[in-house]
């Protein structure tokens, strides 16, 4: 990667421009760090020449003035046709070349508050690529270009998952969480397993679907889909490929061309994944049995049944919703244990806290929240210290735009360094340790930083973002109150040290690390954990 800091503007790089402006009384006017709005109206507002000729009536001046305007306006044309010569931006913004795109790397909150939403027209597009349709990612909601079909994923994914909704699925998600703790109970080796069946709770908000807790045919449909983009379109064969369009043109016996065969299987996958789950919730819906989900509410408050387009849609943005919250649960609860797992007192704290307020004869639900701050703090600690996606996922610019007299081209790839946002020792001091009391003001209550940049930015900012986090709150609040993790022992009972790997690719999580989930509840039992989940052993 060719990173370039950019340089400062200097005086010479400025643009002076001297442009008449409108009507019978005319100025000059000069302008510095030109700004697009001002460069907009001094070239597209100019009137035409001839009222001004007609008011005047001394042929020479006439055409002085306007030989002199048309050069003029030719110059101004030019030096806003020319504006690639303002400087790039410099210190918190970074132009990098990632062979031959041109990537803008914003590592300021401020600024990608400024670009992704106060200039969001500009800033919410998605950068496209050659390889998302060979490998099924050309239906994803957060890499479709920013027009109607991805207006119409954003209607059809907002209304269920606005926040005033999420408390519909809070008895979902309370079931979905009391069955990973009979499972952390009854194999706590395989925990991150366990964790990657968490998100079926998803499959019932949109599929009105219950997974079974093994060997489920749907959830095997999702989680094959999954599995087979994460790998197929990495960011070395997506770059490889973009570079060398030509190899996706070969023939699949062709030696080496493994990703022709991985896009075989993905197309496939992604066939699976849009319509099985779907027919499904179409079946039951033609039998009158009137399913309660997103696929089914949407079909009929958009007459999905009559058009192809909203039901191709509908089709497509459920299984991403499922996609979206997939990575980014299980990632943000394997970075919720790997801190618990170096960070005892925070664990012992946060479960004195739960003691405290709900007792030992009941598990936590979703009132609980707000007398319980330090487990919100551990929470946005967690999403901070480790964030699944950090450096988000790219926006592209719509047109070129002028940012503090810097020019930003049309068309290039915007990265939102959320890992420098999350890491920005003067917001963060030492960035690097896991500190939830960052989040807790003196008098004890959270403070207003809930870090959004985690989220996203704009329009595109996250539309699962309060689902998520409800999800992933009552996830690590249920774990304190009935678990502890503790580093694993050997086998003359020393405790083996933890070195993080992370997984790698745009969302990213840590791989599997040896632990000890141990039960903190009474008789740390199953049938003690029957009778205070209310559910029956699975
Ligand atoms: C801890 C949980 C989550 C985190 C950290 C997270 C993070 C993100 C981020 C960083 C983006 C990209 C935003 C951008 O382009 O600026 C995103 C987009 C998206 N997320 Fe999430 N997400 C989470 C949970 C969920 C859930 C539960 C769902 C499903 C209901 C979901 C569905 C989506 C969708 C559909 C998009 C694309 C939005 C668009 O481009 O308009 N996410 N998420």
């Amino acid at each position: 990667m060719d990173v370039k800091e950019a340089r400062g503007p200097t005086h010479s790089s400025r643009c002076k421009l001297r442009v008449k402006l409108t009507g019978n009384y005319r100025t000059w006017q000069k302008f510095d760090n030109v700004k697009p709005s001002k460069a907009r109206l001094i070239t597209s507002h100019t009137p035409p020449l001839l009222p001004y000729a007609m008011l005047n009536t001394e042929p020479i001046l006439y055409l002085a003035t306007s030989v002199f305007a048309l050069v003029s306006l030719s110059w101004a044309r030019k030096q806003w046709q020319n504006r690639k010569h303002l400087p790039l931006p410099p210190g918190d913004i970074i132009y990098a070349r990632l062979l031959t795109k041109p990537v803008l790397v914003i590592n300021s909150e401020e600024i990608a508050r400024d670009l992704f939403e106060l200039r969001s027209t500009i800033y919410s597009d998605k950068p496209q690529s050659i390889v998302y349709e060979p490998f099924a990612s050309d239906f994803n909601t957060a890499l479709l270009p920013y027009g109607d079909r991805w207006r119409l994923h954003r209607r059809i994914l907002h209304q269920p998952f606005r926040q005033a909704n999420i408390p519909t699925y809070h008895a979902g998600l309370l079931r979905t969480t009391h069955q990973m703790l009979f499972s952390f109970l009854q194999d706590p080796t395989n925990y991150a397993s366990h964790i990657q069946m968490f998100p079926a709770f998803v499959m019932s908000i949109v599929y009105d679907y219950q997974p079974k807790a093994k060997d489920d045919y749907l959830l095997h449909i999702m989680r094959r889909y999954l599995d087979l983009i994460v790998v197929a379109v990495g960011p070395s064969t997506l770059m490889i490929l973009e570079a060398f369009p030509f190899l996706l043109q070969l023939p699949t016996w062709f030696p080496g061309v493994t990703y022709k065969r991985a896009s075989v299987e993905c197309l496939q996958a992604g066939h699976d994944v849009k319509e099985i789950p779907f027919q499904y919730v179409k079946e039951r819906m033609s039998n009158r049995e009137m399913p309660a989900c997103v696929v089914a509410d949407t079909m009929n408050s958009m007459n999905g049944f009559e058009n192809e387009v909203i039901e191709a849609a509908i089709k497509e943005a459920a299984c991403i919703a499922f996609a979206g919250a997939h990575e980014t649960t299980v990632g943000t609860i394997l970075v919720f244990l790997l801190a618990m797992n170096f960070h005892p007192e925070v664990q012992a704290k946060a479960q004195a806290d739960i003691d405290r307020v709900i007792g030992k004869d009941r598990l936590p639900d979703f009132n609980d929240r707000p007398a319980l701050p330090y487990v919100d703090a551990i929470l946005r600690e967690t999403l901070r210290w480790n964030p699944v996606f950090p450096m988000g996922i790219p926006h592209a610019t719509t047109t070129s735009d002028i940012y503090k007299g810097y020019f930003i081209p049309k068309g290039v790839t915007v990265i939102a360094n959320t890992w420098a946002m999350t890491h920005n020792e003067e917001k963060y001091p030492n960035p690097d340790e896991f500190k939830p009391e960052r989040f807790i003001r003196e008098d004890g209550s959270l403070t207003s930083d809930t870090v959004p940049s985690v989220f996203g930015w704009g329009r595109r900012a996250c539309v699962g973002r309060h689902l998520g986090d409800a999800a992933v709150w009552i996830a690590i609040t249920s774990f304190l109150a009935t678990f502890s993790v503790h580093k694993a022992l050997d086998e003359h009972g020393e405790e083996v040290p933890v070195v993080p790997k992370f997984s790698s690719g745009i969302a990213i999580h840590p791989e599997t690390f040896p632990c000890r989930i141990i039960p903190r509840f009474q008789d740390a039992s199953v049938e003690r954990l029957m009778q205070l989940t209310g559910l029956d052993s699975l």
